[in-house]
């Protein structure tokens, strides 16, 4: 049998619950019989069925699964969270074999499915397309083993290295009426923009800092694409950001990070959480220990330069997607600078996307 093939096509469906199973991870899960996918299925959103159990539900006839193997991106699960266990599940219906992808890492799971499996004669095989299968669990396995969202650092820079035209905004330069009419200087193509948007989607918070929000007045929503707007993260130390702006109408879940000792009675507001940090060190630790706490599993840092250095500098990120624009400023505001080759390249019509991992 050819189990990569199979573990594929896991991988390929698992990619359907990124986004709405957090905090749990998006598991694939294919049911084979005779060379024949018979059931298949993904993780539903949080609290619902598991990939596992929707697979076998999706068999047409139960009888085959005593003679079926089933694949999993995942080790099946051994605990009692918000469904059953999974690997009682496949013990009960008697499957033949199972195939995993790679070994959970949560404490509750960890071999233990595995063992479950064996101690009922269920041929177990693991490590098919393991580290494929780690990189789609890339979110769950960064908040299991690091105790930190997964980070993304995100930004789009013209060809002779600026974010933006002007210099920084100083904060006198702007008062609380001005800010509706901000607007962000594009720099990436509307092809990018898209992709930014999908990106979003599949991402649980989205951070930017208090110039950029300044400068730009962001939505940092969804638009050009489907699914969830990410929760908004926001860097304001001293709470200069106008209370007009867009990131603070409430739409979506909105958390506002400032400096201990400056928030006061009238600065609150509904959906918006402000969490207070020392932001004299380690900035980008104690912002992950804030989203920690708020059960965020990924971040995407969209800027501006101080923002995205200050993740850098600390060493605080897993990959950076670098969108490259077919203009020059010649001078402005620097883009960050990033000391790690580059993995991947692609063209976005005339833009260049460069990505970088973290390892
Ligand atoms: N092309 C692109 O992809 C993007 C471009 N931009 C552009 O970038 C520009 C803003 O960039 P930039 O000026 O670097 O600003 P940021 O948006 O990174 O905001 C910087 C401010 O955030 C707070 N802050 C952030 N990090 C720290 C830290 N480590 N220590 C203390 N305070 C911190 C400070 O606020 P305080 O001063 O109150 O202490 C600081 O002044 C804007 O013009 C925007 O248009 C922004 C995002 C993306
Ligand atoms: N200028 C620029 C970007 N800027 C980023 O996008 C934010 C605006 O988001 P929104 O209000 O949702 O459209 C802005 O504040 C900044 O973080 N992004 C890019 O992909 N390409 C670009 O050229
Ligand atoms: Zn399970």
């Amino acid at each position: 049998m050819n189990h990569e093939f199979y573990i594929k096509r896991c991988l390929q469906i698992a990619k359907n619950g990124i986004g709405t199973s957090r905090p749990n991870p998006s598991v694939g899960a294919v049911i084979v019989h005779k060379n024949k996918i018979i059931g298949e299925g993904f993780t539903s959103v949080y609290g619902k069925n598991h990939a596992e159990v929707n697979a076998i539900n999706a068999v047409k006839n139960p009888k085959l699964l005593e003679k079926a193997t089933i694949y999993v991106t995942l080790e099946p699960c051994s605990h009692f969270g918000k469904t059953p266990p999974c690997a009682d599940l496949i013990v009960k219906k008697k499957l033949k074999n199972v195939v995993i992808g790679c070994l959970d890492s949560n404490s509750l799971v960890s071999g233990k499915g595995i063992l479950r499996l064996q101690k009922a004669g269920i041929n177990v095989i693991v490590g098919v397309l393991e580290e494929a299968c780690r990189e789609h669990h890339k979110r769950f396995f960064t908040v299991q083993e690091k105790k930190r969202p997964y980070l993304i650092l995100k930004w789009a820079e013209t060809k002779d290295g600026f974010v933006y035209p002007k210099p920084i905004i100083r904060p006198q330069e702007l008062v609380s009426e001005s800010i509706k009419n901000n607007a962000p200087i594009w720099i990436s193509n509307q092809y990018s923009q898209q992709l930014v948007h999908k990106l979003r989607s599949k991402e649980h918070a989205i951070l930017v800092g208090t110039n950029t929000v300044l400068a730009d007045n962001p939505q940092l929503n969804v638009r050009s694409w489907f699914g969830e707007n990410p929760v908004r993260v926001v860097l304001d130390r001293s709470l200069r950001i106008p209370k007009n702006a867009n990131i603070l109408d409430g739409s979506v879940k909105t958390i506002v990070i400032c400096n201990v000792g400056s928030l006061r009675r009238e600065d609150r507001r509904e959906n918006v959480c402000f969490e207070e940090i020392n932001f004299f060190k380690n900035i980008g630790k104690q912002i992950c220990d804030v989203l920690q706490k708020h059960n965020i599993q990924s971040l995407i840092v969209e800027g501006g330069t101080q923002t995205l250095q200050t993740f850098i500098d600390e060493n605080l990120w897993d990959e950076a997607m670098v969108f490259v624009g077919d203009c020059n400023f010649k001078k402005g505001v620097k883009a960050p600078s990033l000391k790690t080759n580059k993995v991947s390249e692609q063209n976005i019509k005339k833009d260049v996307l460069k990505i970088y991992k973290n390892d």
